[in-house]
């Protein structure tokens, strides 16, 4: 297994060029699965999330082919496999997005239900209860959600109990080859929803309202290949300006949209770091030791639950104490009782992690549990007095396209080793 070893103390310096976004590429290229002509999608980020995505694209029959590192071309005319297996949802929940594309083209869809994450139950039923809106005969069978559908699905009024972003991206995906209109409200406005709104849009569909809470979408009978190129990684970005703020540092992150980061940015600058942008570009300089800054987490546009891990590192090392509230996910502190380890000192209350700032972070070997809480003991490592090791990075490298190269360019003195 893949390991970091991490000596921190370094100030980060430099520019970073931010990746595709992991969250829009993802459901951008299940999309691909409703067009019957080939797409090309570019800025799509390698990393394994991706990777389990072409996999599961190719099992379903389509033809993938790398035109370049990042751009894809994806040609899902043959497609003649309806079933996403449990082989591969249990590596990447994202695979329950081919649900709404496979039955609304085809009529049939196959997917292991997800099971319960370290993150939290994270539950499908709004994605089912929403297709069966529209028509759909769903039943879990044997650990699968299994739907039929005879013809095209119908347009439908969809309530969203809770804001979930890959219900509304299943949905949306759906209604768009429906017949009629579809009405999803409560709908996610996170700004991946969007981009792939626009990406539908580009195939032929007619997707309106995305980025509001109700989004409209008029079914039409076929969709079309053409070119896309996937939104920058707002959750990548926010992670290296964190850690340019822990280590005092100098960052400029280049490719990346500021506009999709308001609540990110605004608690930096809370924190004391000074931070400019541009129209692609965010650069944070900070020369003091970061204010600690309360964090509440909450569907877009208020404060990212991804984002959530690595301000609890930026308090755990903060002057003065602070509260992280999360309200998303009911168990998406497992970094903190490896940040104790190296010398945090933060107090679990229900949802709510309560930091005391201290000086100094020690260097511990730390195990990896999730993909942000990875992010966040790498960040802790960069700012630790002595050498840290951080196990199981195969969860950081689910959703960071080289992030140890991206680290060391910055001054970073990180390094990928094998354990056993
Ligand atoms: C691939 C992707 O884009 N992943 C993101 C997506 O995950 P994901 O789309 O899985 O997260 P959701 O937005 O669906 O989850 C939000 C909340 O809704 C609940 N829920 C969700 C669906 C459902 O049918 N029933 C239900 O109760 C979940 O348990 C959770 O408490 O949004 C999360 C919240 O911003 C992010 O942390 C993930 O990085
Ligand atoms: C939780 C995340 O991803 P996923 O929904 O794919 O598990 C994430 O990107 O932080």
């Amino acid at each position: 297994m893949d390991a970091f070893k991490i000596t921190g103390g370094i100030a980060l310096n430099g520019e970073v060029a931010i990746s595709g976004a992991k969250n829009s590429a993802l459901p951008i290229l299940m999309a691909t699965l409703l067009s019957e002509t080939p797409i090309v999608i570019s800025n799509v980020p390698r990393l394994k999330d991706i990777e389990t995505t072409v996999k599961l694209l190719t099992q379903l029959g389509a033809i993938v082919e790398w035109q370049d590192h990042n751009t894809v071309k994806i040609d899902a005319s043959n497609v003649n496999q309806y079933k996403a297996s449990y082989e591969l949802v249990k590596t990447m929940r994202a695979s329950i997005l081919v649900l709404g594309p496979l039955l609304a083209r085809f009529g049939h869809a196959e997917v292991s239900l997800p099971g319960g994450c370290a993150i939290g139950a994270r539950p499908v039923n709004l994605h089912i209860h929403g297709l069966k809106l529209m028509g759909a005969d769903i039943e879990v069978e044997n650990g699968y959600i299994v739907a039929d559908n005879n013809g095209r699905l119908k347009g439908a009024n969809i309530f969203m109990d809770v804001v979930s972003v890959t219900g509304t991206e299943n949905l949306m995906m759906a209604a768009a080859l429906a017949e009629g209109t579809t009405y999803i409200e409560n709908a996610a406005r996170e700004p991946e929803i969007v981009d792939l709104a626009n990406c539908l849009n580009a195939m032929g569909a007619k997707v309106s309202g995305a980025g509001s809470d109700t989004l409209v979408i008029e079914g039409v009978p076929s969709l079309h290949g053409g070119q896309y190129s996937v939104m920058p990684d707002r959750i990548e970005t926010g992670t290296f300006l964190v850690a340019a703020a822990v280590t005092r540092g100098k960052v400029k992150c280049t490719n990346t949209d500021p506009s999709a980061l308001d609540a990110v940015l605004s608690k930096l600058q809370e924190a004391g770091a000074n931070v400019t942008t541009g129209a692609d570009w965010i650069e944070l300089s900070m020369d003091k030791r970061p204010k600690a800054v309360n964090i509440k987490t909450a569907p877009h546009p208020a404060f990212p639950t991804d984002m959530q891990a690595q301000f609890v590192t930026l308090n755990a090392i903060a002057e003065g104490v602070a509260t992280t509230t999360e309200t998303i996910f009911e168990n998406r502190f497992m970094h903190v009782p490896e940040l104790q380890r190296m010398g945090a000192d933060i107090s679990l209350e229900g949802n709510t992690a309560m930091t005391k700032g201290v000086e100094k972070l020690t260097g511990a070997q730390v195990m990896a549990t999730d993909l942000r809480a990875s992010a966040s003991l790498v960040i802790a490592g960069l700012v630790a007095t002595t050498e840290t090791q951080v196990d199981r990075i195969y969860h950081i490298d689910r959703g960071y396209q080289n992030i140890e190269d991206k680290l060391q360019k910055l001054g970073a003195n990180i390094v990928r080793i094998k354990t056993n």
